[in-house]
């Protein structure tokens, strides 16, 4: 049953939001509009502060995804991975993380929202992967935000000459009994990023452009300064006997996906297109140059590290600063430590910055309480959230060493990227059509029916456009007694039923690329299993990946320039593609996390599924809307405002 039925069943719920058991399957599935916050909320809540340039957008960009990594991981890549190839480890881990953005960049476009990649994948999977999206990503930036929190506090004591130094207040303290070691400094930190961020977005972005330029001027020191040693010595790391590949290739793609670590964050921005003054123009340079500037900023000091030091004698823990010692250039260290402390700094903003404003979208979607949506009318941010958010953050920062869950921040990461991916597949093949509407405005359904002329019948699931919308089936129209679509209203009965017959193999092709990349995925990582049925499962993984590009590359699909309400904008490349190898690269990387991190991911997950059950399906913004096609909307809530008034 289509459109009907699901009106009847919301005129059935019992008050508590609770629905039938084929609804409660549903929910899952249920998808939002790009505008449906105005349309199902009749919204009244104030807007963000619409403050941001582009420029602020590289400074967010850039602060956020620039952090310990590059201080740290150069080292140890070097050393047990890449050799001199770091360079190019790093060259390839950029190139997947522009894979990520491109497709980021197109979704922030189309659908500019706080809700970045939750959002994104509201409008185009289903709320149930959107609130995992969610769930999982409140666990990176709150746990992330802790860890680079506690980082801070040892280089910083680096300028009183050691941690004992310290002064009391700020010093780490073991708590008697039970063996905690609390860390006062690392919660004071995110106090004073969490008072930032309460303040203003642009006073916040501009904190964020001092700190970071600070941090760029100390990784243009170590490149330039260590040029300079270099040329005078002679560049000792690349006349190794072993050459620029120590560990061949392979170690090169190893050391790969470790230093992939260093590109997260640029994914900040997009939490910010509602703060944006031009989204469909700044979302995509900012994300665009933000990455391209942290890529060459790591190549750059890689090739200078690997250059000065043999990478067999690389300090694994303070690789830079030890190179510029072994030169007896001793003071350097101080401009090192500096740079690593701006870079954790902007890299804490970057963790608390997006949390909030990801709340707030979930809480207006009704997933969670409206607490967390409420805008400050003098701020224009999201006090509440943020205030939440910063005392969540600074307990764990004060009580937790949380550099043991360190895996786990990555899940989040990952899981938006893959699922970020598949939207704009999703978007470009089979574009989402159902607008939801408040059953309040049920009434005026009949009477819009009567002023087209048709008849908002039961609808038939034979010929349901994707597998994702057969629950939604109300999307059809039969009108006169022909089947209507609302993306395919013009048009002989042959091209549109050619047309929904195209959307729905368009969706089977895309979930089997899903489905393709999963199995040869696990099945390359997961070294346990007999080679013969690894060896069988990349073979079936693979031809169904293959199979399925060709068939949606010879597909006709949406050019992504030109929907939901607006032109132009950016249109990620190579379709399908790029979003292919892009779910691909973070789907390997999701499984080479380990056993162990998936263990602790999973504990918050059922959490999060509980959360979902008991709480957000109940209260979900979209559990009182009906769905009727986009093309039909408009008229319908426009015919209702004066019932509604
Ligand atoms: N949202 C996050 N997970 N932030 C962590 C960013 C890590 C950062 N790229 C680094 O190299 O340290």
């Amino acid at each position: 049953m289509g459109l009907i039925k699901t009106c009847e069943n919301s005129s059935n719920s019992n008050g508590d939001g609770s629905k039938s058991g084929s609804w409660r399957m549903g929910s899952l599935i249920r998808k939002k509009q790009v505008d449906s916050v105005h349309i199902t909320r009749r919204d009244t809540h104030l807007q963000l502060a619409k403050k941001l340039s582009v420029f602020d957008l590289i400074a967010i960009g850039v602060g956020a995804t620039i952090g310990a990594g590059v201080y740290i991981l150069v080292g140890t890549v070097a050393r047990e991975h890449a050799g001199p190839a770091l360079t190019m480890s790093f060259l390839i881990a950029g190139i997947a993380a522009a894979l990520s953005a491109f497709c980021y960049a197109e979704l922030a476009c189309r659908c500019p929202s706080a809700g970045s990649a939750y959002h994104y994948t509201y409008i185009c999977i289903g709320e149930g992967v959107a609130w995992l999206v969610g769930w999982a990503l409140i666990l990176e930036y709150t746990i992330g935000g802790a860890a680079v929190a506690r980082g801070i506090t040892p280089n910083l004591a680096l300028f009183f000459g050691g941690e004992d130094n310290l002064p009391t207040f700020l010093a780490r303290h073991t708590i008697p009994v039970v063996g905690i070691v609390v860390d006062p400094c690392a919660a004071l930190l995110v106090i004073i990023v969490t008072v930032l961020l309460c303040i203003g977005i642009k006073e916040s972005s501009s904190a964020q452009m001092v700190v970071t330029t600070i941090n760029i001027g100390a990784l243009l020191f170590i490149i330039t300064a260590g040029g300079y040693l270099g040329f005078k010595t002679g560049w000792a790391g690349y006349k190794i006997q072993s050459g620029y590949f120590p560990f061949g290739i392979n170690g090169m793609f190893a050391g790969s996906a470790i230093v992939f670590f260093s590109y997260i964050g640029f994914d900040s921005v997009t939490s910010t297109a509602e703060e944006v003054k031009h989204p469909q123009r700044d979302l995509p340079l900012g994300i665009a140059i933000a990455l391209s500037i942290c890529c060459i900023l790591y190549m750059l000091v890689s090739v200078v590290i690997v250059g000065l030091v043999p990478y067999n004698a690389m300090d694994p823990d303070t690789p830079i600063s030890s190179a510029f010692s072994s030169y007896g250039v001793q003071w350097a260290v101080y401009i090192i430590t500096i740079g690593a402390v701006t870079a954790l700094f902007a890299s804490l903003l970057g963790s608390i910055l997006p949390q909030p404003r990801i709340l707030m979208a979930m809480a207006r979607d009704g997933l969670l309480p409206s607490f967390f949506s409420d805008i400050n009318k003098n701020t224009l941010v999201p006090v509440k959230g943020t205030v939440a958010t910063g005392i969540f953050a600074a307990a764990l920062a004060f009580f937790m060493d949380v550099s043991q869950l360190a895996g786990m921040v990555s899940v989040g990461t990952l899981l938006a990227f893959t699922t970020v991916a598949a939207s704009v597949l999703i978007l470009r093949y089979v574009p989402p059509d159902e607008m939801p509407l408040p059953s309040s405005l049920q009434g005026s359904i009949d009477s819009v029916s009567l002023q087209f002329g048709c008849n908002i019948a039961e609808s038939d699931s034979r010929i349901s456009g994707s597998p994702g919308s057969c629950e939604t089936d109300g999307q059809f129209l039969h009108v006169k007694g022909e089947i209507h679509h609302p993306l395919i209203l013009g048009g002989t009965a042959l091209e549109k039923r050619s047309e929904l017959t195209r959307r729905k193999i368009a969706a089977w092709a895309i979930t089997f690329v899903c489905l393709g990349i999963l199995a040869f995925a696990s099945a390359a990582s997961v070294e346990v299993l007999p080679s013969i049925l690894r060896l069988s499962f990349c073979g079936v993984g693979g031809a169904l990946l293959l199979c399925s590009l060709i068939v949606l590359a010879r597909m006709k699909q949406d050019n992504g320039r030109h929907s939901f309400g607006h032109t132009g904008g950016f249109a990620c490349p190579f379709v399908p593609f790029l979003p292919a190898a892009c779910i691909f690269i973070n789907t390997y990387l999701l499984i080479d996390l380990g056993a162990a991190t998936w263990i602790r991911v999973s504990v918050w997950l059922v959490i999060g599924a509980l959360v979902y059950a008991l709480y957000g399906r109940k209260h979900s913004s979209l559990s009182d809307a009906v769905y009727v096609p986009s093309a039909y909307a408009n008229e319908i809530y426009l015919h209702s405002s004066g019932s509604l008034a």
